[in-house]
């Protein structure tokens, strides 16, 4: 299990386990586990070492130690530069500084100029960082940045929030890593919102602490052995009846695509019959996907279906009547786009959806989900896991707020960071595959709970797959997610 810590959740286990070892052992580890990364990314000699005020600044010159060290052949060229704080540095960082001074390393006051370097490992600050970078630190911090050269971050990169993935602000700055090293555990910003851009690669160092030291964590990466037990492979004696109907209504007058979107999106993943209900019907058949079944949703049973409503529904009397049914029915549900703009509108529908025996899922990008909490999108980003949390308890439902790093959260407290996908996704009609997905394996008999981790992680992971063939992310359309979506489920059920 890929666990991701709050800020919180590292303070405990480290403050727990640092009792029960002797002085600065974990910095030591840090160093250690942290100078191999730097030697793996090496190519070349000359490493600059940025050392900040704490024991983030700590941790970076147990580094310039160890790489500094005379012991080894593939001695490096060291250039610290330490800034300590107003403050005494702590016992362990004080040995690492006597640790660094004694080695070779050399020590400078400013960012020396016109130096090609090799590595830059970033050391100055982790998650002690308590408010924006301001002043010298962020002209640095700007500086390096425009070098472009490769940088290993320490922990998490400065000027990162660990719990969010927001670069703290107002107006702030942070490292732009090309690897991050994460010590303890893993943290949920190095994977969502900016988080992903800002670490780079994220490689987990546990210092040593097996997982039965550490507690369970309020939030873990995605990962298929999370929705593994819904990865059945088919039996012969199958027909269409046995892997259930999708419904999806929408499609307003211009917006006949986006239904056919999500249609397709279920239809590729496995879904026995689908449905396009259109608000404003556009034609009789699909001809490029003739499978789907076309019907008018002003007078549409849906019967057992699954429903997927919302793309491009637009909000006329018709779209807010079936909306209406659909809460007050009990087919399983995916709620998107102009349905989730409804509700926002509306408390008697949001106390409806909230009180339905059947969870539903709901899938808000971020502005969708502030328009239900009445908040923001910009307060939304700022903690997507808390809008994530928040917005599953209020609907009782399953959430994915889209976005760089999708957070799924359920009522009952749990959260899943997505790490699948790429900047493909930003392309119209991408949400609508996704919803179409999520209403396939709940019709399929999937829960909600793992048909909602479940299509995220084939969506992302299908946008992946056309980014290694070379259709994207540039230019990636949401059409052609479905049937790569297929060859990942197909290839994740073998
Ligand atoms: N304590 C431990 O047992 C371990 C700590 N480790 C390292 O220690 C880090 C946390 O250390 P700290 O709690 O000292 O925190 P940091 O090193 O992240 O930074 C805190 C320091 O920065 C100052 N500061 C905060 N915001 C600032 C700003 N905007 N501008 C200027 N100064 C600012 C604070 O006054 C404090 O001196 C972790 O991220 C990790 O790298 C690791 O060595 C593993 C073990
Ligand atoms: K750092």
């Amino acid at each position: 299990m890929k666990s991701l810590y709050s800020v919180a959740e590292i303070r405990t286990i480290e403050h727990t386990i640092a009792q029960s070892l002797p002085a600065g052992t974990l910095m030591r580890r840090a160093g250690e586990a942290a100078a191999s990364a730097a030697r793996a990314m090496l190519a070349g000699r000359k490493v600059l070492v940025l050392a900040g005020p704490g024991n983030n600044g700590g941790d970076a010159l147990e580094v310039a130690a160890n790489l500094a060290g005379a012991e080894t052949d593939l001695e490096a060229e060291v250039t610290v530069l330490y800034l300590p704080g107003s403050s005494a540095p702590s016992p362990e960082t004080a040995r690492a500084l006597a640790r660094a001074r004694a080695s070779k390393a050399q020590f400078v006051d400013s960012l020396p100029l016109g130096r090609d370097w090799s590595l830059i490992v970033d050391g100055l600050f982790g998650i002690g960082l308590a408010r924006p970078i301001d002043g010298a630190m962020r002209l640095l911090v700007e500086a390096i940045n425009a070098l472009g050269r490769p940088v290993l971050a320490l922990d998490v990169p400065s000027g990162l929030d660990a719990d969010t993935g927001a670069v703290i602000g107002p107006d702030g700055v942070a490292v732009q890593a090309t690897r991050t090293i994460t010590f303890i555990g893993d943290k949920p910003g190095l994977h969502t919102f900016e988080g992903r851009d800002y670490a780079g690669q994220v490689q987990l160092a546990p210092l040593g602490i097996d997982p039965g030291q550490r507690p369970p964590a309020g939030a873990r990466l995605n990962e298929p052995a999370l929705f593994a037990r819904h990865l059945a492979p088919r039996r012969h004696n199958s027909h269409k009846g046995s892997f259930g109907d999708v419904a999806v209504i929408g499609g307003a007058r211009g917006m006949a695509g986006a239904p056919l979107m999500a249609a397709r999106g279920a239809l590729f993943t496995g879904a026995g019959r689908v449905f396009v209900a259109a608000i404003e019907p556009a034609g009789a058949v699909d001809v490029v996907q003739p499978e789907i079944m076309m019907r008018d949703a002003q007078d549409f049973d849906s019967g057992d279906a699954t429903l997927v409503i919302g793309p491009g529904m637009g909000d006329s009397v018709t779209a807010m009547r079936v909306l209406f049914k659909a809460l007050e029915g009990k087919a399983a549900l995916v709620l998107d786009a102009d349905a989730l703009n409804l509700i926002a509108d509306s408390p008697d529908l949001q106390g409806r959806l909230a009180q339905r025996e059947a969870t539903a899922i709901v899938t808000p990008h971020p502005l969708e989900a502030a328009r239900l909490l009445g908040v923001t999108s910009a307060v939304v980003q700022g903690d997507r896991l808390a809008a994530a949390r928040e917005l599953a308890s209020r609907l009782n439902a399953v959430v994915v707020l889209k976005g760089s790093g999708t957070v799924i959260a359920n009522a009952g407290g749990a959260v899943v960071i997505n790490p699948t996908g790429n900047a493909g996704l930003a392309t119209a009609g991408s949400g609508d595959v996704l919803a179409g997905i999520c209403g396939s394996l709940l019709a399929q008999g999937w829960q909600p709970w793992e048909a909602a981790i479940g299509a995220v992680w084939v969506h992302g992971a299908a946008a992946d797959r056309l980014v290694a063939q070379g259709s994207g992310p540039i230019g990636l359309t949401a059409g052609e997610l479905p049937v790569a979506a297929r060859a990942v489920l197909n290839a994740l059920a073998r």
